[in-house]
């Protein structure tokens, strides 16, 4: 898939903030342009207060990554930019650079669908600095809106147990480009397809639909309306019930679906648009059962999330698909996740890696210096925690102790012996080349599904979850601490 070129037809190199272009020519004026960095992108707090996340947005990362260069207009644009003496922003030296500059980064990632916790990187990359820092606005960009959103659309699944979501969120997304990564992202998350046509042809995700009020009303009745939508499409009638009065609806779309079964057709449901869904979901199964109809599905929409999704669910509502739409695509309690791109390591004049931090007030704020990796440990299928570690550590303890990195009391000691691991970070581009190939859409939602079934209930309850623990091994903890009071100038005995 070419998402920058069928979406954007050019360059989005121009896509970052104004200071990372400042910052840039800064760093190649003072030499250090080309000096070796390591990033790493992560979030401090789920969202939605939700037990876990979904990653989600790498492909698009990669796509961003390959297609990262200054194209010639780009450049032109930024020749053009004065600073208010008349002179220019940026030396003609600096626009040849750029001009030149192709990614050459490593990057690393979690793979999408895979469920991540706070503090831990979803993305490393590591390379010359500028290029690391040209990225930031963008990566940020990408991964905050599909990893929020994917999330969001696992909640809602979850809350469905087993039943099919529809995404419905197209006319209420965040404006076309939304609409699309959200479609994308609710599909990663779970949902089984959606109404988004074009999200359909790009992405490769099963499109499907109902009708809407306005073709019942452009008949002079209803059930005028339901025939000629089956004359139209024999199987595929699910007959919106509620535009006049939901029980007569339900009636009429009965005896439309006699009449496709004289003819070898069945009905396949009825979808409720309003009112009290338990209620009128209950007496749609009523009635179709009553009629002969078992296998007709009931299909309900209107401002669902997954909080409605599963009162219904403990209010026992006979409802089998649901169609979930401006709560889903726009993360409607939370419209933003707050993942960040820190600097972690830089290498000196000496050529020797030195971890960086940024110190903070809020202990939650403070980066986690180094060049890491992520493991997650997991005894019979089932994770019990996950560990960040310095990558160039030697491992091979039987036991060992992991640290809550926002608070040191909290630790969690573990029998490696017994445990399963598993490296989170992937190699997904080597100095520049892609190094890893993207699954299919169809298997990153598999894979988070099966990402998720490796988590216990507790953690994927909506409300107050069981917070799953995630530590840094102790080597990497000490660095930290050290190097926090060396910033800020303690003496650490
Ligand atoms: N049994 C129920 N339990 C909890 N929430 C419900 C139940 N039935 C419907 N809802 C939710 O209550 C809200 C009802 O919203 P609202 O009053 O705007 O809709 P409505 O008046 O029924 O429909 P419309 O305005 O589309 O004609 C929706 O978010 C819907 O999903
Ligand atoms: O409620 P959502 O989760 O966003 O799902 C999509 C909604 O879009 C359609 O109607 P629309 O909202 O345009 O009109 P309506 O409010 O009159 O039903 C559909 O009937 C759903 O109600
Ligand atoms: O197909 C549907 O039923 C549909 C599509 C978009 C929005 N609401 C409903
Ligand atoms: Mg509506």
């Amino acid at each position: 898939m070419k998402i920058t070129k069928d979406l954007y037809q050019g360059s989005l190199a121009l896509l970052t903030d104004f200071y990372q272009l400042t910052m840039s020519y800064a760093y190649w004026k003072s030499g250090k342009a080309e000096q070796e960095a390591v990033f790493n992108l992560f979030f401090r707090k789920h969202p939605f207060q939700s037990g876990f996340t979904i990653a989600a947005g790498l492909e698009y990362v990669i796509d961003f990554c390959n297609n990262f260069h200054f194209h010639e207009d780009d450049l032109g644009y930024l020749r053009e930019m004065k600073n208010t003496d008349g002179t220019s922003v940026f030396e003609e030296g600096f626009i040849d650079y750029l001009k030149r500059m192709r990614f050459t980064c490593d990057l690393e990632a979690v793979a999408e669908g895979t469920v991540i916790f706070p503090h831990t990187p979803m993305i490393k990359v590591k390379g010359p600095l500028i290029q690391c820092q040209l990225l930031e606005t963008a990566l940020l960009n990408i991964i905050n809106f599909q990893t929020l959103i994917a999330t969001k659309s696992a909640r809602v699944v979850l809350a469905a147990k087993g039943d099919s979501v529809l995404e419905f969120g197209l006319r209420r997304a965040q404006g076309i480009d939304g609409a699309l990564a959200a479609s994308r992202a609710s599909y990663i998350g779970g949902c089984a397809a959606t109404s988004n046509v074009m999200a359909g042809k790009l992405f490769g995700i099963p499109v499907s639909g109902t009708h809407a009020h306005s073709w019942i009303m452009s008949f002079d009745s209803e059930v005028e309306a339901f025939q000629a939508y089956a004359d139209a499409f024999p199987d595929k009638c699910i007959f919106l019930v509620d535009t006049y009065d939901t029980e007569t609806g339900i009636r009429h779309a009965i005896e439309v679906g006699k009449i496709l079964r004289s003819k070898g057709k069945e009905l396949l449901g009825v979808r409720i648009d309003s009112g009290d869904l338990a209620y009128f979901s209950n007496l749609a199964r009523q009635m179709l059962d009553e009629a002969d109809f078992p296998d007709a599905k009931v299909v309900a929409s209107n401002d669902l999330d997954e909080h409605i999704i599963s009162s219904l669910k403990f209010q026992e509502a006979s409802i089998d698909t649901w169609g979930v739409g401006t709560k889903l695509v726009t993360a409607y309690d939370q419209p933003a996740l707050g993942a960040v791109y820190k600097l972690a390591a830089l290498k000196n004049m000496n050529g020797k890696w030195e971890p960086k931090v940024k110190v903070s007030q809020q202990s939650i704020k403070i980066n986690i210096p180094g060049d890491h990796q992520v493991k997650r440990f997991l005894k019979n299928g089932k994770a019990v925690a996950d560990m960040l570690y310095l990558k160039d550590t030697v491992q091979g303890k039987s036991k060992i102790v992991i640290i809550d990195p926002t608070d040191p009391t909290k630790r969690k000691k573990l029998n490696v012996e017994d445990l399963e691991e598993v490296n989170l970070l992937k190699q997904v581009f080597k100095e520049g080349i892609q190094v890893y190939t993207s699954p299919s859409i169809q298997e990153i939602k598999e894979y988070t599904k099966s990402s998720l079934s490796c988590f216990d209930k507790a953690h994927k309850r909506l409300i107050n979850p069981h917070i799953y623990p995630v530590g840094l091994e102790e080597q990497l903890y000490d660095l930290r601490t050290d190097l926090v009071f060396k910033m800020k100038n303690y003496e650490h005995e």
